[in-house]
C-alpha cells in the first residue's frame, strides 16, 4: 500500500473509525471483526494487529462478554455482560498502545431482548466520556432485523442519537444471517429473508443518515454464522452492489455509498469476499474459523506430547519424571493462541488489511 492511515490513538474511536473505513474502501479492505472471549484471545488480536500494521476490530458478543467477566458472574439484568464487557475494554485501552495495535472496540447482535445490556454500556460508556474526553467503544452493534424495518430503524435512530452525541458508530442489521447468534436461532428462517431488498438498505440509509453519518450496515445476502460442509450456504454478493446502485442512483451519491459489514465470514470463499469487498464492504465478522484454530492449537500439542499429559508425573523419559512444563496452562493455552493469531494473519491478508501504518 502508499497511502498510509494515520490514527491519533491505539483504540481507534470517534471520528478515527469513519476515518479508518474510509481508507479501508479506498484501499479495497475490509477489517476483520473477531469476537474475543478472554484477555487470551483479546491480546491474540492486538498482537496480530501490532505485527501486520493492519487495523482490527476487537468485538464481544452478549455471551462473550459475560464469559469474558466470568460465567460464575450473575448475568440477571445483563450485569455480567455489562461488567465483563467494559472489563474487556479497559484491558484493550491499558494494553493497545503497549502492544502498538491500532484496533477498534465493538459489540455484536443485539436483538431487542439484548437492548438493556447496549443500555448499561452506554450509560458506562458515558461516564468513561465524561472522565475521560473519549468513548469507552468505538461502536455498538443493534440487530432488530427480525422485527418490521420500521420499528428497527425507529430504534436504531433512537441509540444512533445517544451514540452520536459521543462521536460513536452504530451498525445495524437488514435482512437476517441464518445460523445462530446469541441464543437467537435461524437456522430454519425462510431463505427470502436471508437477502436484504435494495429498498430497504435505502429506507435506512435516508433515517440514520439524517442523525448521523456514523453507521453501517450488516445486509443479509445468504450469510450464515457457523460453518458447514461444503453447498450448503450460497453467498450472493451482488446483493450488495444492487443496493449500493440503488442508493447512489436515487440519492446522487457517489460509488458505493454504503459501509457494509460481511456476517459469518467464517468458511467463506476468497472470491465471494473478494466481492463482498468491492461492493463496498468494510467490516467481515469472523468468529467460528477462529474458535477451531484456538482449539485446534491445543489439539495439536495434545497430539504431538500425549505420553507428557497423561498425569503429573511419568512420561516417555521415565516414570518419575513430572510434567509441569506441559500441563503448565502458559504452555497448552499458548498453543492455543499461536493457532488462532496463525489464522488472523491469514485472514488480515485474504481481506487485504496489512501494512496500513
Ligand atoms: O458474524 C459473526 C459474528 O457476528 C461471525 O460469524 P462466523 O462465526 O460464521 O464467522
Ligand atoms: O453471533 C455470532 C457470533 O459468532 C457470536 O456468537 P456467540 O453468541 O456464541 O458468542
Ligand atoms: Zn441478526
Ligand atoms: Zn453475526
Amino acid at each position: 500500500m502508499i497511502n498510509k492511515l494515520t490514527l491519533p490513538e491505539n483504540v481507534i474511536l470517534g471520528e478515527a473509525v469513519s476515518k479508518t473505513f474510509t481508507y479501508a474502501k479506498s484501499q479495497r479492505m475490509a477489517l476483520p471483526a473477531v469476537n474475543i472471549t478472554s484477555s487470551s484471545t483479546a491480546n491474540s488480536v492486538m498482537s496480530v494487529a501490532a505485527e501486520l500494521s493492519a487495523p482490527i476490530i476487537i468485538q464481544l458478543s452478549h455471551g462473550g462478554a459475560a464469559f469474558y467477566g466470568g460465567k460464575s458472574v450473575s448475568n440477571s439484568n445483563h450485569q455480567g455482560s455489562i461488567k465483563g464487557a467494559v472489563s474487556a475494554a479497559l484491558h484493550v485501552h491499558a494494553m493497545a498502545p503497549t502492544y502498538g495495535a491500532h484496533v477498534m472496540l465493538h459489540t455484536d447482535h443485539a436483538a431487542r431482548k439484548l437492548l438493556p445490556w447496549i443500555d448499561g454500556l452506554l450509560d458506562a460508556g458515558e461516564e468513561y466520556y465524561r472522565q475521560h474526553g473519549k468513548p469507552l467503544f468505538s461502536s455498538h452493534m443493534i440487530d432488530l432485523s427480525e422485527e418490521p424495518i420500521e420499528d428497527n430503524i425507529e430504534t436504531c435512530c433512537e441509540y444512533l442519537k445517544r451514540m452520536s452525541a459521543m462521536g460513536m458508530t452504530l451498525e445495524i442489521e437488514l435482512g437476517v444471517t441464518g445460523g445462530e447468534e446469541d441464543g437467537v436461532d435461524n437456522t430454519d428462517v425462510d431463505s427470502s429473508r436471508l437477502y436484504t431488498q435494495p429498498s430497504e438498505v435505502a429506507y435506512a440509509y435516508e433515517k440514520l443518515s439524517k442523525i448521523s453519518d456514523k453507521f453501517t450496515i450488516a445486509a443479509a445476502f445468504g450469510n450464515v454464522h457457523g460453518v458447514y460442509s461444503p453447498g450448503n450456504v450460497t453467498l450472493r454478493p451482488e446483493i450488495l452492489r444492487n443496493s449500493q446502485d440503488h442508493l447512489s442512483e436515487k440519492f446522487g451519491l457517489s460509488h458505493n455509498p454504503v459501509d457494509f459489514v460481511f456476517h459469518g465470514g467464517s468458511g467463506s470463499s476468497a472470491e465471494d469476499i473478494a466481492q463482498g469487498i468491492d461492493y463496498g464492504v468494510i467490516k467481515v465478522n469472523v468468529d467460528t474459523d477462529l474458535q477451531w484454530a484456538y482449539w485446534n492449537g491445543v489439539r495439536e500439542f495434545y497430539e504431538d506430547r500425549k505420553g507428557y499429559l497423561q498425569g503429573q508425573i511419568g512420561n516417555p523419559e521415565g516414570a518419575d519424571v513430572p510434567n509441569k512444563k506441559f500441563y503448565d496452562p502458559r504452555v497448552w493455552l499458548r498453543k492455543a493462541e499461536e493457532g488462532f493469531s496463525s489464522k488472523l494473519t491469514d485472514i488480515c491478508r485474504q481481506l487485504n488489511c496489512e501494512s496500513a501504518f
